[in-house]
């Protein structure tokens, strides 16, 4: 067996029954969900479907949601944000580097992102994407078995946006961490996952696997068909 191949028998993160209400409004209903070791996978929904809820509880950030079914994730977890979250006070290394040390990791993870030469620049120097690239940095050197991410390239122009999808997908297959991606965008989903979910009525409504070889619109059409979205523009 190849070692991808392998890899991908032994679940990575286990979800079963998992639960929120916020005021008595379910948000999460039950939740099941196993993402076998190094699979990308992308979850969509509409505005306030739970995506996020979800995700923090994944990363194990909301104690409520963790303790309302079972939840099995790894221990080396990484989380990207849509702002790059970078401390102002410090240079990009030391910010990829924090609470880490191996300077040489923290060097090759900048130039894996496309940042090499600008270590010692302050976040403010940087444009959105290359604050993105650095928080990618960050999540790398830690070496994550699962990267979390909510809707990290929400935040910039369409081009970067692409220039991004071809980066994590380029380090993702370098590194093959579990990745769950949150997204509204439906063409992001495609590209970059190989299964995606849709979120709905707190629970996931479609799990949908992509295969490369098939049209990426055949995907993008039953998507958009499951969050109530029809395709063509007068
Ligand atoms: N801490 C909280 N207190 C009260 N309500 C919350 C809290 N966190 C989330 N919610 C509610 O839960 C619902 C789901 O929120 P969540 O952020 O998970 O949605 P989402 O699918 O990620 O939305 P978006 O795509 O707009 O980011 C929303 O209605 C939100 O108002």
């Amino acid at each position: 067996m190849a070692p991808h191949t392998e890899q991908l028998t032994r679940p990575a993160v286990r979800l079963r029954g998992l639960t929120r209400s916020f005021g008595g409004r379910t948000v999460l209903d039950g939740i099941d969900l196993d993402i076998p070791a190094g699979q990308f996978v992308a979850l969509l929904g509409h505005s306030g479907s739970g995506k996020s809820t979800l995700l923090r509880a994944v990363a194990g950030l909301d104690h409520e949601v963790v303790g309302s079914g079972q939840l099995t994730a790894p221990d080396r977890v990484s989380v990207v944000f849509q702002d790059a979250r970078l401390l102002p006070w410090r240079r990009v290394l030391d910010n990829v580097l924090l609470g880490t040390d191996g300077e040489e990791k923290g060097r090759e993870a900048l130039e894996e992102v496309g940042l090499k030469g600008r270590e010692r620049a302050w976040p403010s120097e940087l444009s959105g994407g290359e604050a993105q690239r650095a928080a990618l940095a960050r999540s790398l050197v830690r070496e994550p078995e699962l990267l979390l991410a909510d809707e990290p390239f929400g935040a910039l122009d369409a081009l970067t946006r692409i220039r991004m999808h071809a980066l994590l997908r380029q380090l993702w297959k370098r590194h093959q961490p579990s990745v769950l991606l949150v997204t509204h965008d439906v063409d992001e989903a495609v590209v970059l996952a190989d299964r995606v979910l849709v979120l709905e009525h707190g629970r996931i409504g479609l799990d949908l696997t992509i295969e490369r070889e098939r049209s990426r619109e055949e995907y993008r059409v039953r998507l958009l068909a499951a969050l109530g979205v029809t395709a063509e523009v007068g």
